[in-house]
């Protein structure tokens, strides 16, 4: 009997969602004491201090601590690519497989500079999900294994994670997920991605609006959404941050991509995604629109648009720098620096 028959495996991903830790108020009443003694006017460090008592409350521990932060990057392959929806082909993925692997990719500089660990995740490259405009990504087999492929990423352990990707045709398969999620229609959602010409733009277009008629009677459900318009990246960054929540891990989402991923918790139930922070608008230009769906806002506007998880691998720069000033700078009593009358 095939898992949709017996329709358990989905079931067994809501049950999770039952029982989520929250975020820990005796550490936030801690943060907030330590931070007001340090040797600096109240709320000078300004989003800093949000960032340090963020990491904190999920860890659940003052001083919050960034010892072994990980990037994880899942790559995928889409059959939608074959409809011409991208600037580049689906082979490209493979190759920057590898170049992630040799250390000539931006993630891998990025990791250099802010001291990240990388871990890449190749699924099933060798096996497109299906082409959304006409059928469904995955089975739902497929799907619930690819969560809990995700879910074992992290099992090496972490005390930040970022979200990246990597997949060819992706930003197609994001723009349908925030339609279905959100509402609207391909024209809403897509955006040039890695670089198509205008002719590519409205083949995507059209590609999401044949992806809703396709599945209209089923988006109900959102995990229904993500195996129906979604694809193995998506699958498994859903895994990560379920997986992370239950470990105490905080998340560092990044652009787009992984916004659809973690969207479709938000849709499950807005909570889920509590215990993450998004890096930075995304230059894809619905990125916005998703962030203000769920009343988010991203850290930083660079002007980003790559994926592979290097806006957030450039945040947790930040989130470490936050950590850091928090947990390593004197009060005012230690320092000897008089307080305001
Ligand atoms: O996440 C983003 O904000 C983002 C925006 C544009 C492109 N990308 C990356 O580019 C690829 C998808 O672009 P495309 O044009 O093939 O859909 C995929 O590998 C993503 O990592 C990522
Ligand atoms: C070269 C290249 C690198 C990428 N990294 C993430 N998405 C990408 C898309 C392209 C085209």
């Amino acid at each position: 009997m095939t898992a949709s028959a017996t329709g358990l495996p989905f079931d067994d991903i809501l049950s999770l969602l039952k029982t989520m830790p929250t975020a820990d108020e005796d550490t936030r009443a801690k943060i907030r004491d330590r931070e007001a003694q340090l040797t600096k006017p109240a709320g000078s460090l300004g989003r800093l201090e949000e960032l340090a008592e963020w990491v904190a409350v999920w860890q659940r521990q003052s001083p919050p601590q960034i010892l072994r932060p990980l990037v994880a990057v899942f790559a995928a392959n889409h059959g939608v690519a074959s409809k011409g929806v991208s600037a580049f082909p689906s082979s490209l993925n493979h190759q920057m497989v590898a170049n992630f692997a040799a250390g000539g990719a931006a993630i891998n500089q990025i990791c250099i500079a802010n001291d990240l660990g990388l871990k890449v995740f190749d699924l099933a490259l060798d096996y497109p999900s299906g082409d959304i405009s006409v059928e469904a990504a995955l089975t739902e087999q497929e799907c619930v294994a690819t969560i809990a492929f995700g879910m074992e990423a992290i099992a090496g352990g972490t005390d930040l994670l970022c979200l990246g990707e990597m997949g060819i045709g992706n930003t197609t398969i994001s723009a349908a997920l925030f339609a279905a999620l959100f509402g609207g229609t391909g024209a809403d959602w897509v955006g040039r991605g890695s670089g198509v010409d205008d002719a590519g733009l409205q083949r995507k277009i059209d590609v999401v609006d044949q992806a809703l008629e396709t599945h209209k009677d089923h988006l109900g459900k959102p995990l229904e959404v993500l195996r129906r318009l979604g694809g193995r990246e998506f699958a498994a960054m859903v895994g990560a941050v379920l997986a992370a929540r239950q470990q105490n891990i905080p998340v560092i989402v990044d652009g787009f991509n992984t916004t659809a991923a973690v969207a479709v918790l938000y849709k499950l139930d807005p909570s889920s995604i509590d215990h993450c922070i998004f890096s930075h608008c995304s230059a894809e230009g619905a990125h916005k629109n998703a962030l203000d769906k769920m009343g988010k806002t991203a850290l930083l506007d660079l002007g980003m648009r790559l994926g592979e998880g290097t806006g957030a691998a450039i945040a947790a720069g930040i989130v470490k720098a936050a950590c850091k000033l928090h947990e390593g700078m004197a009060t005012f009593e230690q320092a000897g620096v008089d307080l305001p009358e």
